[in-house]
């Protein structure tokens, strides 16, 4: 891809991908980044990349849930907006989280295995959100969650390489495993589904079962926000407590591999960075929590724009996305580029990502990581109008997409889930950094690539001790047992 980049930079060329999530690419130059973000989904379309590209036909079993995707819309209208309220909970649950899997001794550094301590973390928290208490504390549901995000790639890879016709039948073998997560996870969370269908038909039953109405509280995760748009749409196989449980199965697999890459690559960055930039990283939270009275709020996290800073420049630097924005023809009659390359209707196409990123026209020092680039960045945007200032200074966060930072794509298309990514890992890098000291490492541990996705070592250990003398935080409340 860096050579396509270098010598190919304005010209479209062919990437022939193996591998998981591996199709035949048209790659457009960098420069048809806008007109690829511009193209509404019924001429670019990223959602067929996912379920050609995952083989959904065979991996995912309910049909309902890639014929009828409506939880990808649950994101952006609610999840996004409860961010807020979900933070103390989300709080209490990394908080817990860290220390099971971090530990508590103050006196001597221990060794963990970064990849999984975040997976472990990630799920909880992101599970908190989706299902609440207690499932997101219960491992053997986290990990049919996790097992069916680590199969499906394989058994997609194995589909892939199928003689077509032979699919149907080959799928029996090669999605055992998917079938066998999807199933435990599915009937881990049926009975809860199906004690929260009865509350709702039946609200009379709940509260001669010896409770008040104050005590059949509605719940807020996002499996209620499931039900509750199931039931509106008036769809009875919507309301099915499979499809449900598949619903929150999917979001599971959309999300936590994505935000437990991210969060390890800034951790093994910061780890290999000095112990300065750690300093100054915790001398921010501490600041900010402060001024907020130790509250972890949205505000608050909004406030720490060091913190912010480093998410994205790791982002940048170990992007996820070595291509961006990938997309299937979906338009009849085809698309056609700027510079008139036409692409019939079916074929893929995606922008250069990781040519960008490394580009030192783009990015000045591209191939270091510089934790504070961001910062300084963003206080160089200096427009006479105060608006326009803060709004151009937004688009320089973790979670603002452009067309030189691909980490969560672009446009109409791009990532729904993430300002609730955003909010979590903050969340959960301000917390390591305020109770955790890191033990420097030299070097880096080296990336791995598994056809076009770069991820960072599985194995690779880091140092960590609890600091001493750091006061618990106020979120750290009873209610939220
Ligand atoms: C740091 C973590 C994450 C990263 C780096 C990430 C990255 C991405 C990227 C690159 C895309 C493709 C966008 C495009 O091509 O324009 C995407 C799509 C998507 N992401 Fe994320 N994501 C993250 C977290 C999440 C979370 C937490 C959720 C759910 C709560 C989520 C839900 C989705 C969904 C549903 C899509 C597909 C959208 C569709 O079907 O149209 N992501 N993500």
């Amino acid at each position: 891809m860096l050579e396509a980049y270098a010598k190919h930079k304005d010209q479209a060329v062919i990437l022939p991908i193996a591998g998981p999530g591996g199709q035949i690419f048209v790659l457009l130059p960098a420069s048809e980044t806008k007109s690829v973000t511009d193209q509404p989904k019924t001429v670019l379309s990223l959602r067929e990349v996912i379920v050609q590209g995952l083989l959904y036909e065979y991996t995912v079993s309910d049909n309902m849930l890639v014929s009828h995707p409506t939880h990808t819309k649950l994101i952006t209208t609610t999840l996004t907006n409860q961010v807020g309220n979900l933070l103390p909970g989300l709080s209490n649950e990394t908080i817990r989280a860290f220390e099971e899997q971090w530990g508590t001794d103050t006196e001597s550094f221990r060794d963990v295995t970064i990849w999984d301590s975040m997976g472990a973390i990630v799920s909880r928290a992101t599970n908190y959100a989706f299902v609440g208490l207690p499932y997101c504390r219960d491992s053997a549901l986290l990990n049919a969650g996790l097992g069916f995000a680590r199969a499906l790639p394989f058994s997609q890879l194995l589909l892939s390489f199928t003689w077509k016709p032979l699919r149907p039948l080959a799928s029996l073998l090669f999605t055992l495993p998917c079938r066998y997560y999807e199933r435990r996870f599915t009937q881990m969370l049926i009975p809860e589904i199906e004690n929260r269908l009865h509350n709702i038909e039946n609200p009379t039953s709940s509260l001669s079962a010896g409770k008040t109405s104050g005590e059949v509280e509605k719940k807020n995760d996002f499996l209620e926000w499931c039900i509750e748009q199931a039931r509106e749409s008036g769809d009875p196989r919507m309301c099915r407590p499979r499809t449900l449980a598949g619903r929150i199965l999917l979001m599971n697999l959309v999300s936590i591999h994505t935000s437990s890459l991210t969060i390890t690559n800034v951790m093994l960055d910061l780890a290999s960075s000095t112990p300065e930039v750690l300093e100054e990283l915790r001398a921010e939270v501490e600041q900010v929590l402060d001024q907020c009275g130790g509250q972890w709020t949205k505000l608050a996290l909004n406030e720490m724009e060091k913190l912010d800073s480093v998410l994205r420049e790791s982002a940048r630097l170990n992007t996820l996305v070595a291509v961006g924005l990938r997309r299937r023809v979906v338009a009849k009659e085809g698309f056609t580029t700027t510079p008139g390359v036409h692409l019939p209707c079916g074929n893929f196409c995606a922008v250069h990502n990781l040519g960008v990123v490394h580009d030192p026209d783009v990015y000045e020092q591209p191939d270091t990581f510089k934790p504070f680039r961001f910062v300084g960045l963003r206080r160089d945007v200096n427009s006479d109008d105060p608006n326009k200032d803060h709004v151009d200074r937004a688009r320089l966060t973790f979670a603002a997409t452009g067309s030189d930072y691909l980490a969560f794509g672009n446009g109409r298309q791009a990532c729904p889930g993430r300002f609730f990514a955003a909010g979590e890992l903050k969340l959960m890098l301000a917390y390591a950094l305020m109770y955790y000291d890191l033990e420097i490492m030299d070097p880096r541990p080296r990336d791995r690539w598994i056809g076009i996705l770069r991820i960072p070592s599985s194995n690779a250990k880091l140092r960590v001790r609890r600091r001493k003398g750091i006061i618990e935080p106020s979120l750290r409340s009873d209610n939220l047992v």
